[in-house]
């Protein structure tokens, strides 16, 4: 008889913001959603922040490294990528593995712009990508 394990796993992720000149049109990538944003964040992908911890923390779950180590920080060929394309590559590890994602906590820290209007947005958008309920994911 083969007993299950609980692993957990930690992830964390931090980018600078950058001036731009679109001025209120701009938009930042925040858990695969576009969330206006005066601001740019400096990255060489879409600098998903968001989803960029999750995948940390899905890969540190499962001892597989971390998002450096399978997307090279600065390889041209993920300059703008979609981080969602991450998270894919990320969560066929965690099932290759024979695990299941359970519960995801994730906390953003943005003192500018106020994101607590996307917040419902940004849980329902990334619990789709796992294929969570929403209360899954808080
Ligand atoms: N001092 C460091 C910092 C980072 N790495 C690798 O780069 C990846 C991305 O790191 P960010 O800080 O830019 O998010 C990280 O996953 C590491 O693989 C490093 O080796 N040394
Ligand atoms: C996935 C990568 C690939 O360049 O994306 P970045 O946008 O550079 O983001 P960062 O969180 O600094 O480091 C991870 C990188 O490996």
């Amino acid at each position: 008889m083969t007993s299950k394990q609980t692993r957990v796993g930690m992830g964390f992720d931090a980018h600078r913001y950058l001036s731009t000149q679109n001025g209120s049109t701009n938009t930042v990538i925040l858990c695969g959603i576009e969330v206006p944003s005066t601001y740019d964040i400096e990255a060489n992908s879409d600098g998903d922040v968001g989803l960029h911890a999750i995948i940390d923390a899905l890969l540190g779950s499962v001892d597989a490294g971390d998002i450096g180590m399978h997307f090279a920080p600065g390889d041209t060929q993920w300059k703008g990528a979609r981080s969602s394309m991450f998270l894919k590559h990320a969560l066929a590890i965690v099932h290759e593995k024979g695990d299941e994602l359970i519960n995801i906590d994730i906390t953003i820290i943005a003192e500018k712009r106020y994101i607590s209007s996307y917040r419902e947005l940004c849980v329902k958008n990334s619990a789709s990508y796992y294929l969570l309920a929403s209360d899954a994911l808080v």
